[in-house]
Formats: C-alpha cells, structure tokens, sequence
C-alpha cells in the first residue's frame, strides 16, 4: 500500500487529501500520480470506482499555477453531471492551494458562464458542445492548457464525440500533457487515443475481471412483460438504500419510473430530454435520500459516484459489454460491496454470454422471485425495525398498553396486527411498460460498434440547441450505422 505522501505531492493537497479521509493511494493514484508529475502523456484504465479522479487530478493541479488567473487544465467529461461532479472532487482536493475547478456544460445560461469564465479558474471541467461553443465565441481561452484530460475517454472518443475532441484538442497548444482515463477501453478506440498523445505510457490495473469483485453479478431470465413485477418484488426483498434501475429508452424510463411511484415507491427518472434544472434536482433527491429509486438511461451509466447506491438493476440489458461494466459500476465503489441484477429475456441469453466473455465475470443465475417472497421480505424489513428498536428505545411506557392489550388477544395475534401495520403492503394496481425489441448478438461483425446507442436521447443532451448538421445518427457514408452525437 502506498501513502500519498511517498508520491512527492505537495503539503497543501497532502492536506486536503487527508481531510477528504483518503488514507492510503489507491493502485491507480499510486501508478499514475509520479508518472504524470514528470510530465508523460498517460492513459489509465482502472475499475469503476477506484479513484481514477484523484489519480488525474493531483498531478494536473501540481502542474497548475495558482496566481495565474487562466486556464490551465481542461478536464472534458461525457455528460453534465459528471463535469459537476469532476469539478466538485477537484475543488475539494484544490482547497488549500488557491486553485479552482468551473464547470461548464450546456442547459446552463451562457451569460452566467460566461461570467464564471471571466473571473478566472485555472480549470475547467467541460462537456464537448459547450466548450466547442465557448471556443467559437470566444468566450475561452485554452491556448495556455498545459494538461488536458479525457475522461471516460472511451465514450468520449467514440463515434459520438470524436470529432468534437479533434476540435477541441487542436485549439491546445502541441506542448500538451494529456491523459486519458476509463474502466474501460476497447482496443480501436485505444488505436486512435495514442494518436491524439506523445508516447503515452500505459497504465492497467491489473485484475481479473472489468468489473469490481465486490459487485455481486446475477441475472434473471424473465420475458418482458413480467420485468415490472419482477422489479418490483426484488425492490421488496431487498430493500435497496438506494438503488439504480438503468432502461433502454427515455420512454421506459418514465414508464417505469411513473409505475414505481404508482406502487408506492419513492422513484424518479433521468434521461437527456428533461431540462437541465429538473435533471439536477432529481440528482439531488436521490443523493439526499429523499428518492430511493433512480430510473435512468445511460446517461447516469460512466462516472457518477452517489455513496449509498447497494442495487444496480438493468431492467434491460445494455447493448454494449462496456455499458454493463460501467452501469454496475455505480455500486461497489471504493471498496464497498453492491449487488447488480440484470433482466434478460429468454431471446437475449446468447448476448448475456457476449457480456460475461468480454468482462470476464459470470453472472448467477436468480429465479424470479414470488409475490409471496416479497411480502415476506417486505416482514423482514418491519421485523429489522422492531428488533432495532428493542435493542435501542426506552420501551417501559408502553408495556402497560401492551398488556392491555394482551388481556384481550393471545400474544401471536396482537403482534401480527402491529406487522400489518408496519409493514409496506403491496399494491397491484396495473402498470403497463411498453415493449422494447430485444438486443440480439449480430453474427460475424464487432456487436459494439454497430449499435446506434443514445443514451441522451433523439435531440441529444443540448436541449435543441446545435443539432443540425453532420452526424445525427443513422448512416455514415461507409454505411456503417453511426452514433448520434450528444451534442452539450
Ligand atoms: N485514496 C482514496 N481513499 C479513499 N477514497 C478514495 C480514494 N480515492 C478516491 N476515493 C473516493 O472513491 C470514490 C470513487 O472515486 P472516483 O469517482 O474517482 O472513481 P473512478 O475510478 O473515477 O470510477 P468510474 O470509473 O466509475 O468513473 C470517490 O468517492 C472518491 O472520493
Ligand atoms: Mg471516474
């Protein structure tokens, strides 16, 4: 194990590390740190979860200098709340150096960013079609980064935004350092990463599997139209603290979503067409606990890391095997356990082998669970509640009502009314999700880079804005089917 301290980082993030409770480096800060503190162009491909942030973020801030009021690290990040998120964990590492981290991504008023730009950080933490946008208004200037970084770097020199990363990297002066970051990178995408760098040092963590070890795998082979019971039994039973339900399409997001609440859960839904501010006001429920349920698309899927996620279910399952390491990579973070359960239509069996033969992990297999097992679950939760109170609460008051009580009705009898009434009684209202049509393995052709993935939506995550133009999707002119671009 190695200490932050060996690795020849300055006393005010040493500070700041230890006030974040980071003890110990992680692998990946241990292998990346040094190296990128003598200035080599690395790419870091670790598990979900392992602190790759830290491992990119303290050397780009070692580099950065502080009475200089420009920018000097650019972090661009897939999707908005990872920016936020990314620029968050930089502030905090940043504390005592008098360095600062904005994010910059789109449905935000470009006045007000504009603005924030003006008064100087030395980083910015973008998504691509903003910062593209800021560029061509020039409103930013990033002729003065010294570090630049890609992170998910695999989605984000994936069809989708490849183009947008060309663009942006030949408005930073050649001099560079630039470091990639991802759990996952795919051998064509790391082709054209090493073009884009100098020499770029390689740094795996070694493991056995892409996914983390802690994360429990199962799945369960249930035909579509049982998913939604299902779902919701699993809920019962495991009484999740909170937990991620990833979808195909926005459509069944909401669906979904809408039915939970229907059935008395606290849910709520994420995808690319709800406005800026309600996406980040269901984020915010659902880290403060007051949402239990988080139904999303993938644009929750790479980076976010909520403390408290247990259950990751994929409702349906991704397309990609990638998709699925880094979906259920929201749980198991940081050395905790989690558990990931993933629904497989009896005609998708052959893809959940594509997955398990790319991410080296098996998942088991779980029978769907009964309406009777879940109630059963749904006592244990209230049984958990009163055994807790025994050990805990002051419970002398009550003991001459019970006895009142137990005058009247045998002892059996009384404590199974007190269970009813504590604990969550099913709800069967109807909720009808519509169909999606299964993914099924393509023969003889690379299944992950035909498929037209979107996780943003049709009109991409700008809310309309930039839209028109190249690349929207559909075919390319090789004929290949192309990624439509989540233009930000
Ligand atoms: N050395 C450390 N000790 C303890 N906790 C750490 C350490 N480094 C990072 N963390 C914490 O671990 C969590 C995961 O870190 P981070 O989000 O950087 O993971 P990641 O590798 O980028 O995952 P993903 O692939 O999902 O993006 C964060 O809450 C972070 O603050
Ligand atoms: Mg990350």
């Amino acid at each position: 194990m190695t200490k932050f301290n060996e690795l020849g980082i300055s006393n005010p993030i040493l500070k700041a590390l230890e006030n974040m409770g980071f003890e110990e480096a992680t692998p990946i800060q241990a292998e990346t740190i040094p190296l990128a503190m003598e200035g080599n162009d690395v790419i870091g491909q670790a598990q979900t979860g392992t602190g790759k942030t830290a491992a990119f973020g303290i050397p780009m801030l070692e580099k950065i200098d502080p009475k200089q009021r420009k920018v000097q690290g650019l972090v661009v990040a897939p999707t908005r709340e990872l920016a936020i998120q990314v620029a968050e964990e930089l502030n905090r590492i940043a504390k005592f150096t008098g360095i600062r981290a904005l994010s910059v991504f789109g449905g935000q008023h470009m006045d007000r960013q504009i603005k924030a730009l003006k008064d100087g950080p030395q980083i910015v933490v973008a998504t691509p079609g903003r910062l593209l946008d800021h560029m061509r208004r020039k409103t930013i200037r990033i002729d003065m980064v010294e570090v630049a970084i890609l992170d998910e770097a695999d989605e984000m020199l994936n069809m989708g935004f490849i183009d947008d990363i060309r663009d942006i990297l030949k408005g930073i002066p050649e001099e560079r350092q630039t470091l990639l970051f991802s759990a996952t990178m795919p051998k064509e995408i790391r082709d054209i990463a090493t073009n884009l760098m100098k020499e770029p040092k390689e740094i795996k963590v070694k493991a056995k599997e892409m996914t983390v070890e802690n994360i429990d795998q199962y799945f369960i082979e249930i035909p579509e139209k049982f998913k939604f019971d299902t779902l919701n039994n699993h809920l019962d039973i495991n009484s999740p603290e909170l937990a991620i339900v990833f979808a195909r399409t926005k459509k069944r997001v909401d669906e979904v979503a809408e039915g939970l609440q229907t059935r008395g859960y606290r849910a709520e839904g994420i995808h690319g067409d709800l406005t800026q501010g309600k996406r980040m006001s269901v984020l915010n429920k659902f880290k403060n606990n007051r949402v239990d349920v988080l139904v999303a698309t993938d644009v929750a899927a790479r980076g976010l890391d909520i403390s408290g996620v247990t259950h990751v279910y994929n409702f349906d399952i991704p397309q990609d095997p990638e998709s699925y390491v880094h979906r259920i990579g929201r749980t198991g973070r940081a050395g905790r356990t989690g558990e990931a359960i993933s629904f497989i239509t009896p005609r998708e069996m052959a893809h959940l082998q594509v997955i398990e033969r790319t991410t080296k992990s098996k998942m088991k297999r779980l029978t769907p669970p009964t309406n009777q097992d879940a109630q059963r679950g749904q006592q244990q939760v209230t049984l958990d509640k009163i055994r807790k109170t025994i050990e805990k609460a002051e419970l002398k008051s009550y003991h001459e009502t019970a006895n009142e009580l137990l005058e009247d009705h045998d002892s059996v009898t009384v404590i199974s009314a007190a269970l009813k009434m504590l604990t969550k009684e099913r709800r069967d209202t109807p909720v009808k999700i519509s169909s999606a049509a299964p993914i099924s393995v393509k023969k003889g052709k690379d299944n992950r880079r035909s498929n037209n993935k979107r996780p943003f939506g049709k009109r991409g995550q700008g809310g309309g804005r930039n839209q028109g133009g190249r690349n929207q999707g559909g075919r390319n002119r090789k004929g290949n089917f192309q990624k439509r671009r989540n233009r930000d």
